[in-house]
């Protein structure tokens, strides 16, 4: 990791919305990754972007190509999982949905089923451990992939919605923002959001997409993923701020994320501020806190010190995070509990 946080961001406990698998795991995790692939000759380098360093977001899409040929097969899928899982416990995160893409594999034996089967193993193992977080999962879709496999997407993310106990209660559009067009994927999304799947689209995370975010934002999503380029400022228009405003949808920002994938000038200029300043729920959120060298403590240090947030303001954005989970209103009331509980050790 970059740096470490201080105390504070550190016990401050938080709500993880936005983490794609493949995209948050460790440099401890990669190692025994790459030991158990060494013909695949891959180095530390290819599957992280560190301190100052930038890269564009087509070569972050490189950087996923690469984990992709070392997370192959269920067992890797399981120990990604429970390690990602315990990291982001470890970092004083409470709730976490974890997104991800099924894959399968030709010369594995790995279904897509068999791939949701595993990360739900691995919510299921940290819960037996006794690791110290509520998890919840979204079935993502790429978008690179078309119609038919966003629809076959959508079919087991239902079959596992009215299987998994609660654990997976939505689904995620996510891929490289430049490849397909969403008005493919609308049958998929409206029988997603029709079966009683959340939705949390990616969303503006490259410059003009209006009419993408437009067609997007009529469904209407549950929350955002970026909407980079949704404003006015930035070459959006006031009418997809209205309607994300009308909607009240939330939207995760990834601090980190954006300016390592150089869609954000710099961290001053972080769109952040925009919603913030209009007193839209946003929540802070790391994308790929492996690809990205981050953790969610440090994201919120990140934000409170470019945009000058007092400790109780920073309490507040994490508190209100709880509105925006996708999990039922029981699990918010426990949550809410769990703040309230932690409010003076935090503080003192
Ligand atoms: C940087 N901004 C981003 N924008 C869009 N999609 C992203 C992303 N970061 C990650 N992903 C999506 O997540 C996948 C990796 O995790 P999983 O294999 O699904 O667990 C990537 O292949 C991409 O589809
Ligand atoms: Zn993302």
């Amino acid at each position: 990791m970059d740096n470490e946080a201080d105390v504070f961001y550190r016990e401050l406990p938080k709500v993880e919305l936005h983490a794609h698998l493949n995209g948050s795991v460790s440099v401890r995790t990669m190692e025994k990754l790459i030991s158990r692939k060494p013909h695949l000759n891959v180095e530390h380098s290819m599957t992280a972007i560190g301190k100052g360093q930038r890269r564009t977001l087509d070569e972050c899409f490189q950087v996923f190509k690469v984990i992709h040929q070392l997370v192959d097969t269920e067992e890797d899928i399981l120990m990604v999982a429970t390690d990602v899982i315990r990291e982001f416990a470890a970092d004083g995160v409470r709730y976490l949905e974890l997104r991800s893409t099924p894959r399968e594999g030709i010369n594995t034996g790995l279904t897509k089923k068999r791939y949701v089967e595993t990360v739900i193993n691995a919510i299921q193992q940290c819960k037996n451990e006794g690791v110290d977080i509520d998890v919840r999962f979204l079935v993502a879709i790429d978008r690179r992939n078309g119609t038919e496999v966003a629809m076959e997407t959508v079919k087991l993310a239902e079959e596992f919605l009215l299987s998994s106990d609660g654990l997976v209660v939505g689904l995620d559009l996510s891929g490289d923002p430049k490849v397909g067009h969403a008005k493919d994927l609308l049958p998929a999304l409206h029988k997603a959001k029709n079966c009683g799947l959340k939705l949390s689209l990616h969303l503006s995370e490259v410059p003009a997409q209006q009419e993408e975010s437009d067609l997007l934002l009529n469904l209407p999503p549950d929350r955002i993923g970026h909407g980079t380029f949704l404003h006015p400022e930035v070459g959006g228009s006031q009418s997809l701020v209205d309607k994300v405003l009308k909607n009240n949808i939330p939207l995760e920002l990834c601090l980190t994320s954006n300016i390592k994938g150089q869609t954000v000038p710099c961290y001053s200029k972080h769109h952040f501020k925009y919603w913030y300043q209009l007193g839209h729920p946003s929540v802070i959120c790391t994308d790929d806190k492996g690809v990205f060298c981050t953790d969610l403590s440090q994201e919120y240090q990140l934000a409170a010190t470019t945009f000058g947030l007092s400790r109780e303001a920073v309490w507040k954005l994490s508190q209100q995070a709880i509105d925006c989970i996708f999990a039922p209103e029981t699990m918010k009331k426990q949550l809410k509990q769990k703040w309230t509980d932690l409010q003076h050790q935090v503080f003192q």
